[in-house]
This record gives C-alpha cells, structure tokens and sequence, in this order.
C-alpha cells in the first residue's frame, strides 16, 4: 500500500543530510529503516553481537535520528542501484535477496564484516574509527563481499583471501569514486588527510604493490588485508595508468576496470584461485568485453607485469 515506499530523512554521521526509502505503518507511524523496493532493512544492534540483527530502527516520523543507520542503509541503497544499474545485478544474490545491515554491533568494534548473512557494523572507539557505516566505500566492501560469496566464493585465506579482499576495496574505490583511498571518510576522526588503504599507492599505509614483497605468514588469514595491495595496485594501473618497476601502463578508466574485474569475479574466477589465475581471469575478461588486441587488454597484461604476476 502506499505506505510502502515513503522517502525518510535524516543526517549521517558526518552530519550531512540524506534521502532514502522507509515503510510507515497505514496510520503514518512509526516508520522503519525497511526498503520494500530493494528489499534492504536496517537494524539496531544495540552493542551486542549474539542476538543478530537486532531491532529495526523505527521512528514516530519520516525523520530518523539515527545516523549510523541512516548510512548504513542510504549506502546499501547505492551500493544496489550501482550493482543493478552497471551489471544489471538484482542484489548481492542476483536473485534478489534481502540485505540485512546491522549497526551498534559490539563494544566500540573498529571494524565492518559481512558475515555469511549479513552487514554487520562497529561503532569504533572514535580513535581508530567512527562509526564504520559512514563511509560509502566500507559499506561497498562489506556488500561486495556478499557479491564474491555467491559468485567466484574466494576462500578468506592466502592468496584466494587477499583477491576476496581486493576485489571488494575496487568496488568500494569504483562506489565511492572520489579518489583512490579506502575508508578516510571514518579512519582516524581526529586527523583528516589519511586513510586506512590507498589503491593508487599500498606501501603509503603498509601494503606491498608488487608480488616479491608479498606477505607470507599465517597472521590476518595469511595477511588478506595486507597482499590485497598488490592487486589493488594493479586494478589501479589499469584504470588510471601510470609507470610502476619500469613498466608503463596505458589506463583504460575506473568504468572499463571495474567491468573487467566483475567479469572475472563472476565468470572465471574460482574459489583457491591465486595471483597468477587473477591475471588470467583479468586478461580473459578484457578479451571477451574489448577484443584480443585492444588496449584493454594491453593494459591488464603491462599492469600484471608491473606487480611481478606474469
Ligand atoms: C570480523 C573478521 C574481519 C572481517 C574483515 C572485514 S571483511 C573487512 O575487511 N573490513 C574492512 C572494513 C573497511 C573497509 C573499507 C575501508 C575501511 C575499513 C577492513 O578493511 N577491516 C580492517 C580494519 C581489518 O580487518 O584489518
Ligand atoms: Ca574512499
Ligand atoms: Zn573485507
């Protein structure tokens, strides 16, 4: 009915105002964070992780004053409309499934998670991190990871981890398209200019960008967040180009990348894959969407030159 699709109001948690879909009861309240056009719902938490999701924000009005939900669920809605726009992808499932987000999930957690069901988001301790949901890139990441799971199913470990985890910072820098950084919008609330991840340029926050430094140990599932530079680096090269270990790349635009890459994820990629099957993956997507001898295609080989993947 009519109360179906109402437009909510509300401020993020960086205080900007923002637009999204809500459900009203048929008298006009209360209203919830529930889209039933996408299927997306928001939940309170409420600083637990065991009783998942939680309670689903309500408000007596079309006005929420809950900003770690409103972005949770504002970023959820873009990041849909971004997938079923661009890839004609219905939801992480493209069956349509339901995105069920949570905020307020533990104590002060510095960290964001898609758990096998859901979006789950940490509030930070406001020196690491503010609330994580406030950065379009961070909600990219965590529905991205929904994305792999139903398609190439990367395992979370050694290499086939650190893709998973690179896959999912391109679609969070492609989203959140305003620079190659990966969660400054929420990293470190009392310093501005830095970042947790950069794709332009790993080593500024300790990430290798070529395949001999490569992190081989057993901490972080075998170092997922810190090999995933390496092919964040490429995945940079070949959409904005650029000279790295002496090999010049042609760059092709952040469009045609993030093409190449969801082509891979979800046609050749399979879940132990390595570095070596990415760069094939990459190379056999740019031929099937550009052509064997496009500049494509040329630019994912020179950018796997470039980080030591032959
Ligand atoms: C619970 C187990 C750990 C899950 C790790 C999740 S998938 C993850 O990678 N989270 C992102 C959050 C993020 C995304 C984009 C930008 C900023 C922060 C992440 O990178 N987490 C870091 C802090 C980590 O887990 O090391
Ligand atoms: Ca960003
Ligand atoms: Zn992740």
């Amino acid at each position: 009915n009519a109360l179906q699709h109402v437009t909510g109001h509300g401020k993020g948690v960086l205080g900007d105002d923002k637009n999204f879909d809500v459900r009203c009861e048929t008298s006009g309240s209360p209203c919830y964070l529930d889209d039933v056009n996408r299927k997306i719902q928001t939940y309170d938490a409420e600083k637990q992780d065991q009783n998942l999701p939680g309670k689903l924000i309500k408000s007596s009005s079309t006005t929420f004053n809950e900003p770690a939900g409103v972005d949770a669920h504002t970023y959820a809605e873009k990041t849909f409309d971004f997938y079923k726009k661009k890839f004609g992808r219905n939801s992480f499932d493209d069956k349509g499934g339901k995105l069920i987000s949570s905020v307020h999930v533990g104590d002060k957690w510095n960290n964001a998670a898609w758990d096998g069901k859901q979006m789950l988001y940490g509030d930070g301790d406001g020196k690491v991190f503010t609330m994580l949901s406030g950065s379009l890139d961070v909600v990219a990441h965590e529905l991205t990871h929904a994305v792999t799971e139903n398609t190439a199913n990367l395992q979370y470990w050694g290499e086939s981890g650190a893709l998973n985890e690179s896959i999912s910072d391109i679609m969070g820098a492609t989203i959140d398209s305003k620079n190659w950084l990966l969660g400054e919008d929420i990293y470190t609330p009392d310093k501005s200019g830095d970042a947790l991840r950069s794709l332009a340029d790993p080593p500024k926050y300790k990430q290798p960008d070529h395949y001999k430094d490569r992190y081989i140990g057993f901490q972080d599932n075998g170092g997922v967040h810190t090999n995933s530079g390496i092919n964040n680096k490429a995945a940079y090269l070949i959409a904005a180009g650029g000279t790295h270990h002496q090999v010049k790349v042609q760059g092709i635009g952040r469009d045609k990348m993030s093409a190449i890459y969801y082509r891979a994820l979800t046609l050749y990629l399979t879940p132990n894959a390595d570095f070596a099957e990415m760069r094939k993956a990459a190379i056999e997507s740019a031929t099937d969407l550009y052509g064997a001898n496009s500049a494509e295609v040329t630019a994912v080989k020179k950018a796997y030159d470039s980080i030591g993947v032959n």
